[in-house]
């Protein structure tokens, strides 16, 4: 894992001086989506990359241990053996070809953790726990850092933080900080912390943008655009105005600050955006997964359809394999 971000101390004058247009953002999210048509080996090379990048995830209130368990066995091997083997790569300690972490409600870490480490992969991939009060955020500070606790205990390796909406809204930018502080610091040494803005919730691209400065002042690892239960998630505009933040923190301070979009995020096409607005503004050393992640649950099916038909031509019926 990348160095933790350590965050800075607040600084308003660099919040009061942003101002984000709204038509230069759009512009770029045009310019994007027409800048590159990725085809055959390289969009295949492309889908593989997002398959690595992925937090796959259950969020359901019927959530159990089985199906934990199956989302388990689904990151560890999430293509089937013979397509993996068309595509070069065969199963095994060293293929590189498994999602970067699971993501499940705090209840669920331990089901996680039992399930990983019988597959014999807990090392390589990431259990994380979305916590205080997912999704709302609506609760005591003094219960959201419990639950923190709580999932980090259990065995999380990552935990997902909501920020409290009502904050941003009031332009509580202090309170904000200190919040995210003391989650980072019930996260403990080594647990990484992504901050979810909901973004969709926030009213205003500049209100996109204060907040992600103040989540990485505070120290946020990652920032994350949404919960997935927002009625607007994830989309290229908050993604070009949140990774133009992250920049703009590391020419500042030299630290690499992770982004991850979540939440409706569900085709291989909107996976390949993703990737290329992540090479176009942060760059490459951004595309990979210890900067990068998908939050998503139905996206790896879509991918494994699309490299199915990439290695026999033809879409495969519904019985070929299960949905994902
Ligand atoms: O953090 C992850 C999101 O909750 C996943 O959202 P999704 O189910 O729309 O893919």
């Amino acid at each position: 894992m990348i160095e933790r971000n350590p965050g800075c101390e607040l600084d308003l004058g660099w919040l009061n001086n942003v101002n984000i247009n709204l038509k230069a953002i759009n512009n770029a999210v045009d310019d994007l989506l027409n800048s590159r048509d990725v085809k055959n080996e390289h969009r295949a090379a492309w889908l593989l990359r997002a398959v690595t990048c992925i937090d796959l995830t259950t969020l359901g209130g019927d959530d159990t241990n089985s199906n934990v368990s199956r989302l388990c066995h689904k990151a560890a091997k999430p293509l089937p053996e013979d397509l993996l083997n068309e595509l070069g790569f065969e199963y095994g300690p060293d293929c590189p070809i498994r999602t970067a972490a699971v993501c499940v409600y705090p209840s669920r870490v331990e089901d996680a953790v039992a399930a990983l480490k019988k597959l014999n992969v807990l090392d390589k991939i990431n259990v994380a726990s979305v916590a205080t009060g997912f999704p709302s955020g609506q609760m005591p500070l003094k219960t959201r850092l419990e639950e923190i606790r709580y999932a980090v205990e259990k065995g999380a390796t990552e935990i997902d933080i909501v920020i409290d909406r009502s904050l941003v809204l009031t332009g509580n930018w202090e309170l904000l900080y200190q919040e995210i502080q003391q989650m980072k610091e019930a996260c403990g040494p080594i647990v990484h912390m992504k901050a979810i803005l909901a973004t969709g919730e926030l009213g205003t691209l500049n209100n996109v943008y204060k907040a992600s400065l103040v989540a990485m002042m505070a120290g946020s690892d990652f920032i994350k655009t949404s919960t997935g239960k927002e009625s607007v998630n994830a989309t290229l505009p908050f993604g070009i105005v949140m990774s133009r933040a992250i920049r703009e923190y590391y020419d500042k301070y030299n630290y690499k600050v992770g982004l991850k979009p979540a939440g409706g995020i569900r085709t291989s096409k909107d996976a390949i955006s993703w990737l290329i607005m992540v090479k176009e503004v942060l760059g490459d050393e951004w595309l990979n997964n210890q900067l990068f992640r998908f939050g998503a649950s139905g996206l790896l099916s879509d991918i494994e359809h699309n490299l199915f038909k990439h290695v026999t031509k033809y879409y495969p019926a519904p019985y070929e394999f299960t949905m994902g």
